[in-house]
């Protein structure tokens, strides 16, 4: 494993909601090594984006609690100031919705210009322009001198992304966080976005969280996998672990409701339920629990804990020692087509 880049310790990120605050990211432990790709999963509302964006400073009106150490510096509460040279230089964040992240009154060389700008004041004018058009080209525009001078609303989804993507890498960050990257693209584009995740990652030795619902896009990109629920990780291993022997019961739902590469044969598994919203969540005991109402409540922990249970395997809760899918389950598996 390669060094240390980011630690979380206990991390709880809360939002208020009415009159009190309820936390959206609860007791999250969690490392980043260099030059890793690790994956974020989780239903929508588990708390994915809320812990992307803790670990970016990017929460203003949310309560952090809890360490984030960047290179050994706490700066879970960092100033402004601090974040916004954090921000840009050492961390890049590449979103979902490229349109509204670009300014649709400037022209793209300008948008990427002001990164460059923002760390390095002192950079002359030509200069800017040969580190854009460069960027430009890395992020395999085909037509960088044209692109340099087009605005956001002139280019496709897939060639926004790309720019937003060289906003992203414009000064070499060490931490890339992709938050649904390439959810608003379609298939072929979202496979040359990845790749070139990818092969920006084995050029820079950055590391990238990688935050998706697709288990596709996991099994072919990450290198570990953190599986969200309710504001808690409830697994942690390699994703080769994580696919072949997941263990909580969460994970081994989600994977089940992924249909099989045969397509339209397998049957698509909904996991019942849902997350449930930020102020009704349980706060005691095992969260997932009101998800596998069949199982007897004595299984699980009174204060469940993250348990290692072979080395860089975590799982939450005694619950997955018992688990087992209900018959109604069994039945529509062996069935296969509906
Ligand atoms: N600024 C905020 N104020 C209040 N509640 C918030 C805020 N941001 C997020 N939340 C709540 O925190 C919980 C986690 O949200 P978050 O966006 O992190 O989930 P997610 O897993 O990233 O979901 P998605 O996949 O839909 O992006 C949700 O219940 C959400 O409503």
């Amino acid at each position: 494993m390669d060094e240390e880049l980011v630690k979380i310790k206990q991390l709880k990120t809360s939002f208020r909601v009415l009159d009190d605050y309820y936390a959206a990211v609860d007791d999250v432990t969690l490392t980043i090594y260099k030059n890793e790709v690790l994956a974020i999963v989780g239903e929508s509302g588990s708390g994915k984006s809320a812990l992307a964006f803790s670990i970016m400073g990017l929460h203003n009106r949310a309560k952090i609690e809890g360490e984030i150490y960047y290179r050994g510096e706490n700066i879970a509460n960092a100033s402004p100031g601090r974040w916004n040279k954090l921000r840009g230089r050492e961390m890049g964040m590449i979103f979902q919705d490229s349109l509204s992240a670009l300014n649709p009154l400037m022209i793209i060389g300008t948008q990427i210009e002001e990164t460059l700008l923002l760390h390095n004041p002192k950079i002359s004018a030509r200069e800017r322009k040969i580190r854009v058009i460069d960027l430009l080209m890395k992020v395999g525009i085909p037509r960088p001198e044209k692109t340099y001078y087009q605005y956001p609303h002139e280019l496709s989804g897939g060639m926004r992304q790309r720019v937003i993507i060289a906003i992203a890498i414009a000064n070499q960050p060490q931490l890339l966080i992709a938050d649904e990257p390439t959810t608003a693209l379609d298939v072929t584009i979202q496979a040359q976005i990845l790749d070139l995740l990818r092969q920006l990652k084995n050029e820079m030795r950055a590391a990238i969280v990688l935050i998706t619902h697709d288990l596709g896009i996991v099994a072919e990109m990450a290198d570990r996998v953190a599986v969200m629920y309710a504001g808690q990780i409830v697994e942690i291993a390699d994703v080769y672990t994580l696919i072949e022997n997941p263990l909580h019961p969460y994970t081994k739902m989600l994977l089940k409701s992924v249909p099989s590469s045969s397509g339209a044969k397998s049957r698509l598994h909904v996991i019942q339920g849902v997350v449930p919203a930020l102020h009704k969540l349980p706060r005691e005991g095992c969260r997932f629990r009101g998800r596998i109402p069949w199982m007897d409540a004595s299984v699980h922990e009174s204060n469940p804990m993250l348990h290692e249970v072979r080395p860089g395997h975590y799982v939450r809760c005694t619950c997955y020692q018992y688990f087992h899918f209900p018959d109604k389950y069994k039945e529509e598996s062996s069935h296969g087509t509906h």
